[in-house]
């Protein structure tokens, strides 16, 4: 048994982040032959983490879900760090590498307290704080009303429970990883569209880091890290964030990486759609895409992008 952790991993404490964090363990030791206690895992508190009440696009902060892991990192505190790729914003810290993604899991979200969108009640309240789901929702049915609804999985769970909402939507990748895998109905991901870098954990450390930068290169999911790195590359040509409501989906096969995407007004009533397919590894093809949709898209939509101006 080392005395020493080989690499302090770090991670945020909510319990789909730990899950995710024991993931990226046990398939650091399997590759590298560890016992566990090779890998040691650092929980740290993320800003977003702080404020569990409002939206988060209120709160207006950058980097609520890495803010606190960079710094780790700099500070050679921890080794790596874990993150929901969703959540890692489009432009990283030079300083900073996104040096393994993990197989990636489902990429549909799941609807919880109805069977179907179109079974969703009639005026009911949905509640949901990220704007991709709220305008998708909004465009097929714009007679319900969305409330904000923050916290953890188990927390939102709880809330639907309460009547805070009739109804809600998870990612089935977070439901799945914490065991809840019969709670809500899938929902196709090529109808309803999921956010970009849904279902990827991804393992970051420091650039310069050549010893760890190989240890993480030994469990790289290439396939995986080529379908993010797409989808990553259409949110930059979207001048997007999480904030922005926009909704992709990738599918690998033979080295071409078929790549689907919508961008909507936030209130849903504009959705515009388009595709492009190209070789894994052209990192122009995300880009044009992104160039054409906001090209149709009217300004009330475009104004949203940072491109757009
Ligand atoms: N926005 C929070 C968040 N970030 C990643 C996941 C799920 C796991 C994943 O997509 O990898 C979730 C919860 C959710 O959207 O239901």
């Amino acid at each position: 048994m080392p005395v020493q952790p080989i690499l302090r991993l770090g991670t945020r404490r909510s319990p789909l982040a730990m899950a995710q964090a024991h993931e990226a363990r046990a398939r650091l030791c399997a590759a590298h032959g560890w016992d566990e206690s090779a890998v040691e895992l650092v929980p740290v508190v993320a800003s977003g983490d702080k404020v569990q009440d409002r939206p988060l696009a209120e709160i207006g902060g950058k980097a609520l879900w890495t803010r606190e892991l960079d710094q780790w990192l700099v500070e050679e505190r921890i080794d790596a760090a874990v993150h929901s790729m969703k959540d890692v914003e489009t432009i990283r810290p030079d300083v900073i590498a996104i040096a393994a993604i993990l197989p990636r899991a489902d990429k549909a979200d799941r609807l919880l307290g109805a069977a179907s969108i179109a079974e969703i009640p009639a005026g009911a309240r949905v509640g949901t704080s990220a704007p991709r789901r709220a305008a998708q929702l909004l465009h097929l049915r714009p007679d319900v009303t969305v409330v904000g609804i923050r916290g953890n999985v188990a927390t939102r769970m709880a809330k639907l429970k309460a009547g805070e909402a009739h109804a809600t939507f998870l990612a089935a990748a977070g439901l799945d990883r914490l065991g809840e895998d019969d709670v809500g109905v899938r929902l196709d991901p090529q109808v309803w569209l999921p956010a970009p870098a849904q279902a990827a954990i991804g393992i970051e450390c420091r650039r310069d880091d050549a010893r760890t930068r190989e240890l993480l290169a030994g469990i790289d999911h290439v396939k995986s890290h080529a379908e993010i790195a797409a989808e990553r590359r259409l949110l930059e040509g979207l001048g997007g964030s999480c904030s922005s409501p926009i909704a992709a989906l990738s599918r690998i096969s033979a080295g071409r990486i078929e790549l689907n995407a919508a961008i909507f007004s936030p209130d849903g009533t504009v959705r515009i759609a388009d595709a492009a397919e190209f070789e894994v590894g052209d990192d122009q093809a995300p880009l044009e895409l992104a160039r054409t949709l906001l090209n149709n898209a009217p300004p009330e939509v475009a104004e949203h992008f940072g491109e757009a101006t």
